[in-house]
């Protein structure tokens, strides 16, 4: 009845509408819908069947290019396996036809079952040598796929580890990243599947052959059975795999919040502030559009299955009527048309895999191909290997007009900014939340290349330098900084990391545990006292997910990031906000060391909103809305009376005692 299938799509699309709403209000959009409720402007990616049996050469190709890489001699084995079974497959069919001509031919029982029997010990001997080929090419494939799959894995790792920050951050490379995630599974599902395929196209091959001998009109009779079924196989997946693109976002986004209802860290506004009941009404919403989703692509699926099925089943009894009429015609005898049937099922299962298996290795080799961008992108954004080698750290940085925009954003950031950094100096950024002070240092500290203008180290173009030199000299103390999911140990030791190719003139920690490197940063970084009330010491993990977890305090974990810092032993120091969750006596002790580190000829970039910390510093630069503002030292800037004046001015009323309460507290002496 159409009107139920009206309501029903009417049900779906308000379902998904619902879903959309939630993304809309959470997220601010990016559900994308692109399927055929919302858009039909994607016609164009249909593949045709025909498309699918073009690309059968190149997905072959590619499943083999990357074996060969991975493992050649299980690769090889693989493929004797697989052809030797295509052989012995034949060859059982040719067996099996002389064992049907010696059982029909004339004369006495015996005598005929005599003359078959040795086709029939052929037929036993291919049957057992198939058995043992399929068993070698197994163990060879189960050795080769996660080979392959480490290998997609390792590289794919690698070289996002080198891309350049600002690609890392584009909207559509995170995307398409997570798409390439799934093509490093895909690279050895294509394995599998391309097994599947060249053990299809054998069997099909010794079929037809067969079937070709016994009459020709048989074969075109055999494809006509299969090619429904590989249409609808192809239309599912395409399909499929449109879906799960369009869907990406969305899946993030539920993940999202199921993350957040779970996560420790949004435990208490999930409480108190009746968070979850929110949250939990969006991702119920969400997940009814998902839903509503997979019953579409359910439907769809099941009315392709019918279709081609129908078609198939009519091809099939169209197949069995030219055979009888072939036999009744005495164009063939019953040993032919046995063993034709024999074929004919040995054909069209061969047909059907060799199609399932195209589909399927069609699909991830979408994923693969996503792979593949991902990894030529990292490529293109690779931050560049080789350059000047960086020996010292300069007498001088120079910042010279430098501008950024972030990829997604239209104002930039950092607009038109110049500066001067010399050894031993710590120079302050101050200004509003926003203004732009981390871009900048993380512009100086090499972690992205400017638009316009030039950062130079003792005049040579940063560009220039070896990037890797570059970063051995800087340590990052950031606001941001990463909880390792390790022990106390490795997490301060994990600031200079002993694998770091940057390294190689550093000795190698003493065998000795803890060494005086590690424990001398701790106590630099009054980090010792945290490790001492640990429940194993240096050896506790700091993750509270796992058995034996701890979990430390925000102005705990900044003090082992301090002391991480301090491992590091960088010349050039960025404090971001270093000490925002320290109580008062372990900031005033933190910036004091933060002195005595420039004293000691370290250079220190300090960004932080705690004016009374930056008098400290050599230079002050105000910024505000990615503009130099003002610059000068604590007491030029207070004389000059401009914006750093404004703001420290506000910050020292705080402190100060309000007038009204004096006379209050006046009032209350005895
Ligand atoms: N990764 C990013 N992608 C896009 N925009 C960003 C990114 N990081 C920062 N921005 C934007 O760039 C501008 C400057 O941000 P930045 O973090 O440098 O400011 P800030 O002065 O350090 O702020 P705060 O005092 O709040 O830490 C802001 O408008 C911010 O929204």
């Amino acid at each position: 009845m159409p009107w139920r299938g009206r309501r029903r799509r009417d049900r779906a699309a308000e379902a998904i509408a619902a879903g959309v709403a939630s993304g809309q209000e959470l997220f601010g959009g990016n559900l994308e819908m692109d399927h055929a409720y919302y858009r039909h402007n994607t016609a164009h990616l249909e593949l045709t069947l025909l498309d699918t049996f073009r690309q059968l050469p190149r997905l072959v190709a590619q499943s083999v290019r990357l074996a060969w890489q991975a493992d050649r001699s299980a690769m090889l084995m693989v493929a004797a396996a697989e052809l030797g079974q295509g052989l012995t497959s034949a060859f059982s069919l040719l067996a099996t036809n002389q064992v049907l001509v010696g059982l029909f031919a004339q004369g006495p029982t015996p005598d005929r079952v005599r003359n078959a029997l040795p086709a029939l010990v052929a037929v036993a001997i291919s049957g057992a040598l198939t058995a043992v080929l399929h068993a070698v090419s197994t163990v060879a494939a189960g050795r080769l796929e996660p080979k392959v799959e480490r290998a997609a894995e390792v590289t794919l790792m690698t070289k996002v580890a080198r891309v350049e920050m600002r690609t890392l951050e584009d909207g559509d490379f995170k995307r398409l990243l997570q798409s390439a995630a799934w093509g490093t599974d895909a690279s050895r599902r294509m394995i599998g599947h391309s097994v599947g395929i060249v053990n299809a196209l054998i069997s099909l091959a010794a079929a037809s052959a067969v079937l070709t001998v016994l009459h020709p009109i048989l074969l075109p009779l055999l494809i006509l059975i299969t090619l429904p079924q590989a249409w609808g196989a192809v239309r599912d997946a395409r399909r499929r795999y449109r879906s799960t693109q369009a869907w990406i976002d969305h899946g993030r986004q539920q993940s999202e919040l199921s993350w957040h209802l779970k996560d420790r860290n949004s435990a208490q506004e999930v409480r108190v502030h009746g968070v979850g009941a929110y949250l939990l009404h969006h991702y119920r919403r969400m997940a009814a559009a998902r839903e509503a989703e997979e019953t579409r692509l359910a439907r769809a699926e099941a009315v392709t299955g019918l279709a081609s099925s129908s078609l198939s089943g009519l091809a099939s009894l169209l197949t069995y009527a030219v055979l009888g009429w072939l036999v009744l015609s005495g164009r063939t005898d019953l040993a032919a048309s046995g063993t034709a049937v024999l074929a004919i099922r040995t054909g069209t299962g061969g047909l059907s895999r060799l199609v399932t298996e195209v589909q399927a290795t069609y699909r991830q080799s979408l994923y693969l191909a996503d792979y593949e961008r991902a990894c030529h992108l990292c490529d293109k954004h690779a931050i560049p290997e080789g350059g000047t080698p960086v020996e010292d750290f300069p007498a001088r940085i120079t910042v010279e007009n430098v501008s950024y925009t972030y990829p997604d954003r239209e104002k930039p950031a950092i607009d038109g900014v110049s500066l001067t950094l010399d050894r031993g100096e710590i120079i302050a950024l101050v200004g509003e939340n926003g203004s732009g002070k981390t871009t900048l240092a993380k512009l100086i500290a090499g972690l992205y290349r400017p638009d316009d203008g030039r950062i130079l180290w003792d005049g040579t173009d940063d560009n220039d330098l070896n990037r890797d030199d570059l970063f051995s000299q800087v340590a990052l103390v950031s606001q941001s900084f990463t909880e390792w999911p390790f022990t106390a140990a490795a997490n301060i030791t994990i600031g200079r990391p002993r694998t770091s190719p940057a390294q190689p003139g550093r000795p190698k920690p003493r065998p000795g545990f803890p060494d005086a490197r590690l424990t001398s940063a701790a106590e630099y970084a009054e980090a010792d006292s945290v490790i001492d009330e640990l429940p194993k010491g240096w050896g506790t993990l700091l993750d509270r997910s796992y058995v034996g977890g701890v979990a430390l305090s925000g102005g705990q974990w900044q003090r082992l990031v301090l002391a991480r810092a301090r491992y590091r032993d960088a010349a050039l120091i960025i404090a971001d906000e270093p000490t925002s969750a320290l109580d008062a006596r372990s900031e005033i002790a933190a910036f004091a060391k933060i002195r005595s580190l420039a004293d000691a000829g370290q250079t220190v970039i300090l960004i932080t909103h705690r004016l009374a910390s930056t008098r400290l510093a050599d230079k002050i630069y105000v910024l505000d809305h990615g503009r130099l503002i003002e610059h000068g030292n604590h007491s030029t800037l207070m004389h000059a009376n401009g914006a750093y004046a404004d703001m420290y001015t506000l910050q020292a009323a705080q402190y100060a005692t309000p007038p009204d309460a004096e006379s209050e507290a006046s009032r209350n002496l005895p």
